[in-house]
This record gives structure tokens, C-alpha cells and sequence, in this order.
């Protein structure tokens, strides 16, 4: 058959597969004004966009320069919105070029009111599947339906109880699992066409969404027990059925849930929960960079979780663990350990203990004032803290007066306040540099710049799990990885750990976004490798480097 014969039976077969407004409105296929002359001739679409074929450098330009028009916060949000629901290649082309600057825009901080405006400023679903609690048997159908054909490898799935620090918010919680797989394309080079945003709908316990009539979610307040965890079997079993080797990322469930439901599959099938692990691989990464800083030994330090929730049990047990690899005895490695929630310093015989706080709570009998144990500053003052981690959504909760309490017992105390979005910080970077005359070692979970103090530049590490999932999660998919033992996380934690340069004065003590590309790819590597010498990864990975490499999807057309 002549090319001309081929050209002309396959442009009849595209147009009758699908006409020219099936390619400009599949964000997967559409180039747009970059479809050249030929393409546009092949595909049909002459005459549907205006004459002039761009490149992707000057889409990119056209959009960055349209994205700086537009007002701070949301609306750039929602511009860039309008570009990923239109042509993701451009979309992260874009978001690529301009990292730094776009992360808190696509991911923290802004996607909280984004969420919290989901429902009416809805235009697109964006290629999420929405299950719901009252539909139990279209789960399947859903999961299909909203992949569209495409081989899933990687899902991150919400029920929106607990996002990020502002809690419940229902199907508008669809929104983060959108925005982390938009950082694990950027950041990571997983395929945009591999992924899928999920969103658990079980009600809401949200009065303010329930009033709402524009509240696109279930209007009934969350359903809980047996139901529920129904709900989320139906959905792992058909997420496994359907896309078999498929990674499932768990994020900002509620605390009663997310680590019972990460215990109940993690032994069977590869899956994360990024409030509990990332953030605990994030967090152990950030103190042993600090350490490297400070000189100091990791089972020297003093723990103490504020705000011992889904986060802070996370970031306990991973630092609990590294006590153990590090061959401290389990009880001697409980004594380093304090955990403060609403009710104060956790004891054995505190009403309300989750199951994940009660291995760590301590003994009234070690205290002579526990009655006063309930203000933050007291217990510094008891416990002599080296490190502390804000996880509590409580706002200026290290008060000047606590900081200085810690830094007078701590040479260089560790101070991570990574609660989020940014008005729920327990303190911002700026004041625990001052409040501890440059002694404090500081991490947040949004992105803070350099604080200038007596003459050092200080850098901020950004806390956030962001940093870390992408990495994991390529590793884990490049390998095969049939499940993602504590191996795996640990592997991740002293590779982005150790990438920091503890001689530069004010160093920071986790690597800055503005190198997230690089550090991912040799974070996926590593994870990749402690896959294989673990022996779960597939039969057909040997090697860790180029199984990563070529899994790497690029922003070209
Ligand atoms: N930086 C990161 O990567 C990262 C990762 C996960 C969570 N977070 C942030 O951490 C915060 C908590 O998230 P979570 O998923 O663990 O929520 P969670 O609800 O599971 O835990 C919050 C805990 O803080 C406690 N708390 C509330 N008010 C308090 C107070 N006044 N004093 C002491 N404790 C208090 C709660 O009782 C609960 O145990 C959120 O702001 C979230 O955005 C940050
Ligand atoms: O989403 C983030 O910014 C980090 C974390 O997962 C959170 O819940 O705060
Ligand atoms: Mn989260």
C-alpha cells in the first residue's frame, strides 16, 4: 500500500474513530497549536486551530506569561488548572520549567482553598474516579469508566477526612489526590496517562458542605464502621483486578483510620500512606540532615511528637525504628520518646489514647507535677526535648517561651513545625531562628525562604512529604515492588538525608525544591535497589538505575 493509500485509509479510520474535537479535547493527545501541518492533515484538524505551529517552548512561554497576569493564590491555581485540563504534556512542560515557583501554586499551600472551593469553582473532574459509599456496586465501573482504557500503575485515593490541616472535606477532598500526582509527574516523571485520582465518597462531617447547595458530594454525614470499610475493600480488591500491579497511595485519611487501613493491606499488596510514612521518611530524612549539621548522635536525641496524630505516630515510628536499626534495646528506645496531644503529656492512664499513641505513653510515676503537664513550655521543662515536630493544626502552639525553654537545654535543638496550610504553622521559620540565636535547626512543611540572622543566611528545609513520595513511589513501580516494606522507606530517608551540606554556614537540613528532579531520580534509585536486595522486586529488575531511568516520562511531544 503507497504512504499516500496508508495516509489516506488511516485519517478515514482516525475520523472514524474519533473526529477532530475527540483529539483537542483529550487532554492526553491535544498538542494544540503545536499539531504540525501533517499532523493536522492526518488527524483532521485542518482548519480547526489557527495556522501559525508553535513549539512547546513557545506554548510554555505564551502560558508562563498569561500565569503572571493573573492575580496571587487561586486564580493562578485555576489559570494553570485550565492548561492541565487542556494538554498535560504543555501543563507540565510548564510546571517543570518553573518548579519552585509553581509547587506551592499546583500543591501547599494553595490547593487548600482550592479544596475548600472545589465544588464551586468545579469545570472539570479531571480524570478522577469519584466512588461512592451509596453506590457500593458501580465501584468497578467507576474505576473504569475513569481510566478510560489507560493501564493504571499508580492511584492516590482520599475519603477527604482529614486534609492537610483543615479537616473534612468530603468529595472536595478529590482535589489533593489530583495535586500529589501532579507533583509525581513533575517531580518524578511518572506518566500522567498511568495515573488516577480517587476520591472515597462517604459523606461529609462538614456542616458547612452539607448547607452548601453547591456541594457537588454525598450530602450525609460520613458513614463509618463495617460500611465504610466495605467501601474502601470493594475498592482495593477492584483497584487490583483491574489495574493489577497498581501502586495505592492513602492520603489525608482520618486519624481513626488511615494507619488501621495501611496495616490491614500493606503485608499483601504494595501500597503508602503519605501522612504516616512520607511524612515519617521526611522528618527522619530532616534530622539526620541536622545531624550532620550538629555533629550530634541520632540515639543521643529526645523526642517529642506535638500533636500525636495520623503524622506525628508516623514520623514516632520511623524515628522509633531508626533507634532499633541504630541497635538501641526496644524499651531503653521508648524512654526517648514523649508524645504531647490536646489532653497534654500522653500517660497510660490518658482517656482518649489512639491504638497507635498507647506503645509510647509514659508513666505518671516519672513525674513529680503531672497536673501541669498540659502546657507545652512545662513539659519542655520536664523533658529536656532535642527534637521537636509540630504535626498539632494548633497556630503559634511553640510559643518565644517554649522555644527558649528547649534551647536552653538543647545545643542545636531540632525544631520541625510542619503543620499545614501555612496559617496553621505551630511558628514560623523566622522566630525560632531568632527565638534560639540562630541555634535552631528548622524545618517547615510549606516552603519558607532564608531567614537572615546576624549575618547568616539561614535555609529553610520544606518538611514535606512532597519530597519524598515521588521518589518512593518511581522506585516502587520501577522495580515491581510486590510490597513496600519499612526497607524501602528507610532506604529513601538516609538517601535524601545524607544530601545535605552540613559545612555551609545555615545550611538546610533537607535538600531545597529547586533540586527535587535530581534527588527524586537518586531517591528512586535507591528504593529501587533496596527493592531488589530485599527480594521483592520483579523477576525481570536487576538494575536499579536503568529500571528508574526508563520508566521516566518527559513533558515532549
Ligand atoms: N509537612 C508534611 O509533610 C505533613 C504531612 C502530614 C501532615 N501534616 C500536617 O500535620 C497536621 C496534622 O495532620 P494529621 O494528618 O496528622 O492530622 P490528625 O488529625 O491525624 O492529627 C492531628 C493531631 O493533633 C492533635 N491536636 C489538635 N489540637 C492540638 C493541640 N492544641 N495541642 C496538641 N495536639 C493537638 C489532634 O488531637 C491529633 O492527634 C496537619 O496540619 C497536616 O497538614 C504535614
Ligand atoms: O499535603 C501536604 O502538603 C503534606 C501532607 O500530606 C499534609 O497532609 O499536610
Ligand atoms: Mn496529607
Amino acid at each position: 500500500m503507497t504512504s499516500k493509500k496508508y495516509e489516506k485509509a488511516n485519517r478515514r479510520l482516525l475520523q472514524q474513530v474519533s473526529n477532530a474535537y475527540s483529539i483537542l479535547n483529550d487532554p492526553f493527545q491535544n498538542k494544540g497549536t503545536a499539531f504540525t501541518k501533517r499532523e493536522r492533515e492526518v488527524l483532521g484538524l485542518t482548519g480547526t486551530l489557527p495556522s501559525k505551529v508553535q513549539t512547546i517552548e513557545e506554548q510554555a512561554a505564551r502560558v508562563y506569561e498569561q500565569y503572571e497576569q493573573r492575580p496571587e493564590g487561586i486564580q493562578k491555581r485555576k489559570f494553570l488548572m485550565e492548561i492541565f485540563n487542556t494538554n498535560r504534556t504543555l501543563f507540565f512542560y510548564v510546571m517543570t520549567q518553573h518548579l519552585v515557583e509553581l509547587m506551592p501554586v499546583v500543591y501547599d499551600p494553595v490547593i487548600a482553598p482550592a479544596i475548600e472551593k472545589y465544588s464551586e469553582i468545579f469545570m472539570k473532574p479531571q480524570g478522577a474516579a469519584f466512588l461512592s459509599v451509596d453506590d457500593p456496586d458501580t465501584i468497578e465501573e467507576s474505576l473504569k469508566n475513569a481510566a478510560g482504557g489507560r493501564k493504571i500503575k499508580l492511584i492516590v485515593v482520599t475519603d477527604g477526612e482529614g486534609i492537610l490541616g483543615i479537616g473534612d472535606w468530603g468529595a472536595n477532598g478529590v482535589n489533593i489526590s489530583v495535586g500529589k500526582l501532579m507533583v509525581y509527574t513533575a517531580a518524578a516523571g511518572i506518566d500522567p496517562r498511568e495515573v488516577l485520582p480517587v476520591s472515597l465518597d462517604v459523606g461529609t462531617n462538614n456542616q458547612t458542605l452539607i448547607d452548601d447547595p453547591l456541594y457537588l458530594g454525598n450530602k450525609h454525614a460520613r458513614v463509618q464502621g463495617d460500611k465504610y470499610y466495605d467501601l474502601v475493600d470493594k475498592f482495593v480488591k477492584a483497584a487490583r483486578k483491574i489495574f493489577p500491579d497498581v501502586f495505592i497511595h492513602f492520603e489525608d485519611f482520618g486519624r481513626d483510620n488511615a494507619t488501621k487501613i495501611l496495616n490491614k493491606y500493606r503485608e499483601d499488596i504494595p501500597i503508602f500512606n503519605d501522612d504516616v510514612q512520607g511524612t515519617g521518611i521526611v522528618c527522619l530524612s530532616g534530622v539526620l540532615g541536622a545531624l550532620n549539621i550538629s555533629k550530634q548522635k541520632f540515639t543521643d536525641q529526645i523526642f517529642l511528637t506535638f500533636g500525636a496524630g495520623t503524622a506525628g505516630m508516623g514520623i514516632a515510628n520511623m524515628m522509633y525504628r531508626e533507634m532499633l536499626v541504630e541497635g538501641m534495646d526496644p524499651e531503653e528506645a521508648k524512654k526517648h520518646f514523649y508524645l504531647v496531644d490536646k489532653q497534654g503529656l500522653l500517660f497510660s492512664d490518658t482517656p482518649g489514647l489512639t491504638p497507635e499513641q498507647k506503645p509510647f505513653v509514659r508513666e505518671r510515676s516519672e513525674f513529680d507535677n503531672t497536673d501541669e503537664l498540659t502546657n507545652l513550655e512545662v513539659v519542655i521543662k520536664a523533658v529536656h526535648p532535642t527534637v521537636m515536630i509540630g504535626t498539632s493544626t494548633k497556630p503559634g502552639a511553640f510559643t518565644e517561651a517554649a522555644i527558649k525553654e528547649m534551647a536552653a537545654h538543647a545545643e542545636r535543638p531540632i525544631i520541625f513545625s510542619i503543620s499545614n496550610p501555612t496559617k496553621l504553622i505551630e511558628a514560623k521559620a523566622e522566630d525560632l531562628i531568632k527565638w534560639t540565636d540562630g541555634k535552631a535547626l528548622v524545618a517547615t512543611g510549606v516552603p519558607s525562604d532564608p531567614v537572615e540572622y546576624k549575618g547568616v543566611t539561614y535555609n529553610i528545609g520544606q518538611a514535606n512529604n512532597a519530597l519524598i513520595y515521588s521518589g518512593l513511589g518511581l522506585g516502587i513501580l520501577a522495580s515491581k515492588a510486590k510490597l513496600v516494606p519499612d526497607e524501602l522507606l528507610s532506604a529513601a530517608a538516609h538517601l535524601l538525608g545524607g544530601i545535605v551540606d552540613p559545612e555551609e554556614p545555615g545550611a538546610a537540613v533537607l535538600p531545597p525544591v529547586a533540586k527535587l528532579q535530581s534527588f527524586t531520580a537518586t531517591e528512586a534509585e535507591a528504593v529501587a535497589q533496596a527493592a531488589i536486595d530485599n527480594g521483592l522486586a520483579g523477576e525481570d529488575v536487576t538494575d536499579a538505575k536503568s529500571a528508574t531511568e526508563n520508566m521516566k516520562w518527559l513533558p515532549k511531544y
